[in-house]
């Protein structure tokens, strides 16, 4: 049975990624054991857990940067997934322009060493318009703030006009109005028909998403509606905190 008449059959929206079994790690250490787990598709999945949970290992294996080394993931589209990486990863020495990164984005969409075409032109001017970064365009990416650098990371990835949208910490570290700003362009992604998947340590935000799945020492502990998923009983299990974490915190 297909994932989509899985799904039909009890009742589910189809799920956009299934995993099954899914475990990863890098050389011989473990990082993920075991993970059977569905993304909704059309839907917000938030990724939420301690530090080193395996939170962006599991994005990266969504992303096939990662292979597994066991169980599988099976993907509903064919089109590669838009991975938006913390902007910590982003080396300050990068030669590149702000234009220039939100021109990556559109690599995956050029034929063979052909060039860009204008429609792949304008849609690199839409993604910075969407992220408020277009006076920021001919700026290195190295030389930006924290924020600016993120919202350039976020129209990266926008850029791609992938059905499967995947955030590490997109708006971690980031004051209200550019949270806001890329917490809507997520939300308008969604409402276009993308399937957007997002860690974070902000439980407001994972609050606000459609499906959750908390990851502690790399294992699934829930999978489900963020309410009923980060309950106090879990919170004070994984985190060994009485209350919820506070705002962005880690
Ligand atoms: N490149 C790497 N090489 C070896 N081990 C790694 C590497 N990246 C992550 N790990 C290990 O894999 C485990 C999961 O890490 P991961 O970065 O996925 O966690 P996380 O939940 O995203 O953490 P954080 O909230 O701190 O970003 C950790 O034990 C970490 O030390």
């Amino acid at each position: 049975m297909s994932v989509v008449e899985e799904a039909a059959a009890i009742g589910t929206p189809a799920a956009a990624v299934q995993l099954r079994e899914l475990s990863v790690g890098y050389g011989r250490s473990p990082a993920l054991h075991q993970l059977t787990a569905r993304i909704p598709e059309l839907a917000t999945t938030a990724i939420v857990g301690p530090n080193g949970s395996g939170k962006s290992t599991l994005l990266a294996a969504l992303a096939g940067v990662i292979p597994p080394t066991a169980g599988e993931i099976s993907h509903r589209a064919a089109e590669r997934p838009a991975l938006v990486m913390q902007r910590s990863a982003v080396s300050d020495t990068l030669p590149l322009t702000v234009r220039d990164a939100v021109t990556m984005g559109r690599w995956p969409h050029r034929p063979l060493l052909g060039r860009l075409t204008r429609r792949d032109r304008e849609i690199v001017e839409e993604c910075m318009a969407r992220l408020d970064i277009t006076d920021l365009a001919d700026r290195q990416l190295g030389r930006l703030s924290g924020g600016q650098r993120q919202r350039a990371l976020v129209a990266q990835g926008l850029a791609q006009r992938s059905p499967l949208l995947l955030l590490d910490e997109p708006t971690t570290g980031l004051d209200a109005a550019a949270r806001q700003r890329i917490s809507q362009v997520l939300r308008e992604s969604r409402e276009q028909g993308a399937t957007v998947v997002h860690a974070t340590h902000d439980f407001p935000e994972a609050m606000n998403a459609d499906h959750c799945l908390l990851l502690a020492d790399g294992r699934l502990v829930a999978e489900g509606p963020p309410r009923e998923v980060l309950t106090a009983e879990a919170v004070e299990q994984v985190w060994a905190v009485p209350e919820l974490p506070a705002h962005n915190g880690g």
